[in-house]
This record gives C-alpha cells, structure tokens and sequence, in this order.
C-alpha cells in the first residue's frame, strides 16, 4: 500500500452513548463534526453507533443515515438505598451486560475501528468494555462535572477522557487524571443558527405580540411534571406580560390543553403547547428572550453558547444532585437565576418577573452566560478521537 491510498483510507468510528439527550447529541454532534474535517482533508468516514432500542439514539441515529445497531445491556435504578440497588430487577439487568459485552466484542472486531467513542448512557459499558477486549483506542465523553455510572466504570480502559469543565479534572481518580483533555460539551450547530421568524412560521405563533418578551420552558425530552405543575400555575400571570412557548414531554400535552382552556381567547392565543421540540428547536431557541429549565448539561451548553437569560428548575434527584449543581454555578456568576428546593408558581413568577420587565438586566445575563458557552467544544473534542486513533 503507498502512502496516498493509506492518507485515504476511511477513518473509521464507533460511537456509543445515548438513552437520553445528553448523551445522544454530544455523540451525534462529534460524529458530523469529524467528518467535516476529514471531508476536508479528502478523506471519508465510516461509523457505526452501538445504542439500545429504545433510547433516543435508535431515533437519531437513523434519522441522520448513521448505521445502527444495539447490544444487550443492564439499567440500574439507582436509591439512596443500597438494599434497594440490590433489587430483582436491577440483578436481572446486570446479569444481560456480559451478553452485551460478548455481542459489543464481535462488532468491534468485525468493524475494527480506528477509535471507540463512548458519551456515556447504560449502553457504553457492554460497548466500551469490548473496545477494552478489542484493544481499540477508547475515548470517553463526558457531559457533566462529575463522572456519570458508565464512564466511571470505563475510566480505567480509556485512552483518553474529554470533559465538558476544568472542575472536573480534580475529581477524577489520579490514575486516570494524565488521560483527561477538557473539551467541553459538543453543542449541534443548528442550534446555534436559529431564526426567529422561522419559529412564528413553523409553529404558527400568529397570535404571539412581538412587542413583549418570549418565554421558552422546556423540561427535557419526556417533559418535567413539576416545571409542568409550577408553569401551569404561574400561567395567568406569565400571559399578562409575555408571550409563553411551553415543551411539555409527550404524555402531558392532552392535560395542559385541559388546564389552558379556562384562559381568556387573548392570552391564550399567546401561549404555545409542545410536547417536543424537533427541528424547530433553534427557531424557538432564537425566538426566545428568557428559558425556563431544567440544567441538564446539553441545556445548560445550548443556552450558555447562545447566551440565554435563564431560569433554572434542577431535577433534584438527578445523580449527585448534579442538576442543581450546574444550575448553582451559573447562578452565582450572575450567568442565571437557580431556584433550588421547593419552587411555587409564586417562586417562578418573583425569578422571572425582573427578566420580563429588564430588557438591559436580561442583556447582561445573557453575556455573563455566553462567558460560559464553548462554541468550540465538538472541534476539540474531534482533536482528541483523531490525537487517540494516531497514539
Ligand atoms: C434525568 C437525567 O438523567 N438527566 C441527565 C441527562 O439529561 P437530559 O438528557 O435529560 O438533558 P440535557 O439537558 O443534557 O439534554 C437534553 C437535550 O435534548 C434537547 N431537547 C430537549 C427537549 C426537546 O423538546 N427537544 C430537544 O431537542 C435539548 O436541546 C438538549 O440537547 O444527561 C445530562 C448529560 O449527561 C445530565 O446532565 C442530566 O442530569
């Protein structure tokens, strides 16, 4: 083989990752973002992404044209029980993770890939193990400030760990501290091209008044019952001054369609229900002068690179509190308004009613958040896949 045919030869990628959005994403973004770069430099890839059936992956990947397929793999449901850790059900999944180990071990060594990458979700561990047993190059992704289940188990067996924040790098095992490169979280750049025209268009918001602040509120891919709960309350109050797009989560929209009826034709027709926000999220995201949200880290990199005013709602039993972590961070770099605890439509009204009424107060928010975006993360993060493929 001479040297030309060897710069042209395929890269060649396994991604694994995915059950929710903040980890789907990340993966998918770093996928588009290397192949831009080594479209580039003329050459191809080919990927293959190793997710479970039902998560969010086994819709984006094919949606996108990324062959796909799945491995058998265990889900713990995690308590601050350890008895309950021990529960029948969690038992019978770790028993199906030496199966995904066995099926993730014969695809990577039919596919041979350059380079493994795993962003975290149940399906890295049997996928990341097998990288192990392959001996391929794995890189983990991580999203939040401290390491998620999976790449905690895969720590050990990586060859390089890319982390979304500098505060990570002190929490990690000294043994593996030499491997960590901070990144940043990967954020898909249509996100960042939004247009807020195209999102009156899309969503037929005809009724909005442009002349007061839009409020977007979103819960995450399935919704959130409480930021549901508190926004249905808050409601009245919140149409009296703004106009209000509200993403729901699938399962809930029939019930906040029956909770919205009562309101006056007036408000009501600038107030927007959505159970999921498709490719009309950039628009939305443009449209929008204030978010309110849960602090997933994809959220959290989306607004802070778009430099979003925003008001924060933590899962709190999201694991080690880490929602309510992130949130706190950017609240006390005046960068967004936490609200930790219990939180009331009254709560919600009292953090966002300065934002409704500040058009200056909003601005300044806005760039002490976009202080805290990496717009460059997914390039640095195709930095380490092709640095872990060459060492
Ligand atoms: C319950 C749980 O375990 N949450 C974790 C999960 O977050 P989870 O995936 O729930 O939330 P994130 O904020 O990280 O990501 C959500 C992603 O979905 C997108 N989106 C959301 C709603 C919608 O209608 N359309 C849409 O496209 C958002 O723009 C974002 O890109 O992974 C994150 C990253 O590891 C963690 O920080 C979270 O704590």
């Amino acid at each position: 083989m001479n040297s030309a045919s060897l710069t042209l030869r395929a890269f060649r990628l396994i991604v694994t990752g995915g059950g929710t959005g903040g980890h789907t994403y990340p993966a998918l973004t770093a996928i588009r973002t290397l192949q831009e770069r080594l479209a580039g430099e003329g050459r191809g890839l080919d990927v293959l992404w190793i997710g479970t059936p039902g998560g969010l992956e086994a819709r984006v990947a094919p949606a996108e044209g990324i062959p796909f397929t799945t491995v058998a793999t265990g889900k713990i449901r995690r308590s601050s029980n350890p008895l309950k850790m021990l529960s029948p059900a969690n038992a019978k999944d770790m028993a199906r993770v030496p199966l995904g180990v066995a099926q993730a071990r014969k695809i990577i060594s039919d596919f041979r890939p350059d380079v493994v990458l795993a962003t975290g979700g149940y399906v890295a561990v049997p996928a990341g193990l097998g990288a192990r047993l392959c001996k391929r190059p794995l890189v983990l992704h991580e999203q939040t400030v401290r390491l998620g289940l999976a790449n905690r188990k895969l720590a050990g067996s990586a060859a390089k760990i890319a982390v979304s924040s500098e505060s990570t790098v002190p929490l990690l095992p000294e043994s593996v501290r030499g491997a960590a490169v901070v990144t940043g979280n990967p954020v898909r750049a249509e996100v960042l091209s939004g247009h807020p025209d195209k999102a009156v268009t899309a969503l037929g918001l005809h009724g909005f008044d442009r002349r007061l602040p839009t409020v977007y509120v979103t819960g995450g891919a399935q919704g959130s019952q409480q930021i549901n709960e508190v926004v249905a309350g808050a409601l009245p109050w919140l149409l009296e001054r703004a106009n209000v797009i509200h993403q729901c989560g699938p399962a809930n929209v029939e019930e906040l369609r029956r909770r919205a009826a009562g309101l006056a034709a007036e408000p009501a027709s600038r107030y927007h229900l959505a159970g999921f926000m498709g490719p009309e999220l950039p628009d939305v995201l443009a449209l929008a002068d204030v978010v309110v949200s849960r602090s997933g880290a994809g959220t959290l990199a989306e607004l802070t690179a778009l430099g979003k005013p925003a008001v924060f709602i933590p899962l709190a039993t999201s694991a080690g509190n880490e929602q309510a972590h992130n949130a706190r961070h950017l609240a006390e770099a005046g960068a967004a308004v936490a609200l930790l605890g219990e939180v009331t439509a009254a709560g919600l009204t009292e953090a966002v009613g300065p934002l409704l009424t500040d058009p200056a107060r909003r601005n300044a928010m806005a760039d002490r958040a976009r202080a805290h975006g990496r717009p460059d993360a997914a390039s640095r993060l195709v930095d380490v896949i092709l640095s872990a493929a060459s060492g």
